[in-house]
């Protein structure tokens, strides 16, 4: 039996075979992406990268690996990121690290997304993972009451010092646990709906490609895209 941490790094290693030289990449942000980023720096790989973190954008700073503002690129070529849970359908929940806001800019300006994954995370139904959603700090108490009437269980989500944790973006994040999502599109809709929210963790109908390391790597592919 392979580790999880071997499960994640198999993943970014068939990963990087999407990325040539001259390509502007999307880098995610997580665990999974640290392996993509160092097997990225090995390769020597020519690439102009697009972060969705700081932390993302120090990591590349240390490995040598060229990174460029979203808004002086005209296009992304692919971008490959981690997730916290998947579906059959190829949906996920992603936010896991806090970045899931600058995750989804990135993702939805991208020509292609491909998601690395270990096989533990993959699930028939999302809700396993706590579904983040980042929110204004102002008046983040009355949504926390709004989704606890709601049933969808909330917790903000806290630091070591027992401090609202804070997002690159400035925002806090909160986390619900619903155990099952039955219907994420509704849950999505929703979620868009409230004031204060800036964006949740559901990524729908984003991921192109999903690359599963486990002890034989499993590569899914969307047959047809939904427009927006
Ligand atoms: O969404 C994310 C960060 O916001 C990550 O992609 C997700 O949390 C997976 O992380 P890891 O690769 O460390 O398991």
């Amino acid at each position: 039996m392979i580790t999880q941490d071997e499960k994640k790094k198999r993943a970014a290693e068939v990963a990087v075979n999407y990325i040539k030289d001259g390509m502007v990449v999307g880098l995610g942000t997580g665990s999974t992406v640290m392996y993509l980023l160092e097997a990225i720096a090995r390769q020597g790989l020519k690439i102009s990268g697009v972060t969705t973190s700081k932390k993302t954008s120090k990591i590349c700073a240390s490995l040598g690996i060229k990174v460029n503002d979203i808004d002086n690129v005209d296009h992304i070529d692919v971008t490959i990121d981690g997730a916290d849970e998947v579906d059959v359908y190829m949906n996920g929940i992603k936010g896991g690290g806090a970045a899931l806001l600058m995750e989804k800019i990135v993702a939805k300006n991208s020509k292609r997304n491909i998601w690395i994954v270990d096989d533990t995370k993959v699930h028939d139904i999302l809700g396993t993972f706590p579904l983040p959603v980042e929110v204004v700090p102002y008046g983040s108490g009355r949504l926390l009451k709004k989704f606890n009437d709601k049933g969808l269980k909330p917790i903000l989500r806290m630091d070591k010092n027992k401090l609202p944790i804070v997002t690159d973006g400035g925002h806090y994040i909160i986390d619900l646990h619903l155990n099952a999502i039955d219907n994420p599109q509704n849950l999505a809709e929703y979620l868009e709906r409230q004031v204060g929210v800036v964006e949740h963790g559901l990524f729908l109908d984003v991921a192109d490609v999903i690359i599963i390391g486990g002890d034989k790597n499993i590569i899914k592919e969307r047959k047809n895209r939904m427009t927006e």
